[in-house]
């Protein structure tokens, strides 16, 4: 739940809204739900932001829904707010299936709270929406549960999560248990990178459940700008159909949400190899004390560990890195005295004393270390900061993804005035460089 102060706000929102748009002529929204859908960003921009789903992301959604094959006719709603997407959904069924859209063809949008439920049924009356847009009061959970029992709904081709974030993945496998997906159904979430929904992204981004006959996702993020900063919005497309290869097959590059999907057979891979084999699954970054500075997961395929669980993983590397850096061995140097002569052309040094075994580079301490389900790898700055990159142990050599790692810490966190050497790096700008560099190469 949010804050009971922002419950406040949302409430007070949703009246200045209702006001707004009602002191406006009816005509200018009489059957025609894109006007109202406007009217309400354009109240948002103006007299306050607040959190809908903005034109930017609904045209990504619309162009996966315009291209859904065949046509979409039932579309869920997790968090109806104050309508604004609910609209736009009865708008998109409207302008695929034509004015009078067939009994079948239904948005249904769920919210527990009572006020945005009556404005949002104020609002699709308004618009002449109600045919197709039901709006209906609960915990999205009780509500599908409830259609689903009445029989009103047999399947579903898109379900759209925007309610609270910790609900998205059990709602996503609400509708799995209840058989509503069906081939090239679409599960699009809102926000799951900020404020995020790391365990849906986790599942989706994996293909689902792995469970031999359960549904499978191919899923890709889609960052757009709007609102107070870029924000990811992540279609996930449903299959059932089975590839008869038991050999290992890297996903496929997607260039449209209705990308079609490639699965190995159940139990013959492993999470990690069904990801693409260059895959980055999580980086982490440790000052020169040891600390944790920060983590982030790009890949599902590793289990995930807790924070606690993090802080201890730095703190230990820290330490074994130091101990394997003074395990190296020092060479003896040859003094002048030596009565063995040194051989033209090499620097024999004149001094007693010890170097490193490469003179002039110095001990590099613990650089890999592999399973057969992942690789980690440490790059240390001259500075003392390690990078720790987690990939898949198929891949080849992680130096160029590494250099880049560093370029962008470079630019975006050193370069950052507000960011303090070795405190937690919080800085979006190296997050979504780095994310959007990182979901570029698979
Ligand atoms: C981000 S807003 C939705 C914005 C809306 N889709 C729009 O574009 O206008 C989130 C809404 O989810 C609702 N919500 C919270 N928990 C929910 C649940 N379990 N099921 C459905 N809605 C929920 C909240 O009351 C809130 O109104």
């Amino acid at each position: 739940m949010a804050p009971d102060n922002l419950q406040e706000i949302f409430a007070q929102r949703a009246v200045e809204l209702r006001e707004y748009i009602f002191s406006q002529p009816a005509s200018n929204f009489k059957s025609n739900p894109w006007a109202l859908a406007d009217a309400i960003e354009t109240f948002s921009n103006e007299k306050g932001h607040m959190m809908i789903f903005r034109s930017k992301k609904l045209d990504v959604a619309k162009a996966a829904l315009v291209a859904q094959q065949p046509a979409p006719r039932t579309i869920l709603e997790f968090g109806t707010f104050v309508g604004k997407s609910a609209l736009a959904w009865g708008a998109i069924l409207r302008d695929i299936h034509g004015e009078n859209v067939p009994e079948d063809v239904n948005v249904y949008t769920f919210d527990p709270n009572p006020l945005m439920v009556a404005l949002t049924r104020d609002l699709v009356k308004l618009a002449g929406v109600e045919d197709v847009v039901h709006v209906l009061e609960g915990p999205g959970s009780e509500c599908l549960q409830k259609l689903v029992d009445e029989g009103k709904v047999t399947s579903v081709d898109m379900a759209f999560f925007d309610h609270w974030e910790k609900f998205y993945l059990s709602d996503l496998q609400l509708i799995e248990e209840l058989k509503l997906w069906r081939e090239g159904s679409l599960a699009i979430a809102d926000n799951t990178d900020m404020p995020g929904a790391p365990d849906y992204l986790a599942y989706v981004k994996a293909g689902g459940s792995g469970a031999a006959g359960a549904v499978k996702y191919e899923s890709k993020s889609y960052e757009t700008q709007g609102g107070r900063g870029p924000s990811v919005v992540e279609i996930s497309t449903a299959c059932y159909k089975r590839n008869n290869s038991t050999h290992l097959r890297p996903r496929l590059h997607q260039h449209s949400s209705s990308a079609s999907c490639a699965f190995a057979s159940p139990g013959a891979t492993t999470s990690a190899q069904l990801t693409n084999p260059r895959t980055v699954f999580s980086l982490i970054i440790i000052n020169k004390a040891g600390g944790l500075i920060y983590q982030r997961e790009f890949q599902a395929g590793l289990h995930k560990l807790s924070t606690n669980d993090y802080l201890v993983l730095a703190g230990t590397f820290h330490g074994v890195h130091a101990i394997t850096r003074s395990i190296t061995p020092k060479i003896p140097l040859q003094t002048t005295a030596s009565p063995v002569p040194s051989s033209p052309g090499t620097n024999a040094p004149s001094t007693s004393g010890y170097s490193y075994p490469v003179p002039g580079i110095p001990v590099s301490g613990l650089e890999q270390l592999e399973t057969d389900k992942f690789r980690l790898t440490c790059f240390q700055t001259l500075t003392g900061t390690k990078f720790l990159l987690f990939t898949d142990p198929v891949s080849g050599s992680v130096e160029s993804i590494m250099n880049k790692i560093y370029e962008l810490y470079a630019d975006y966190v050193m370069k950052n005035p507000f960011y303090q050497l070795e405190m937690p790096v919080r800085c979006e700008a190296f997050d979504r460089h780095l994310g959007a560099w990182l979901r570029g190469r698979t």
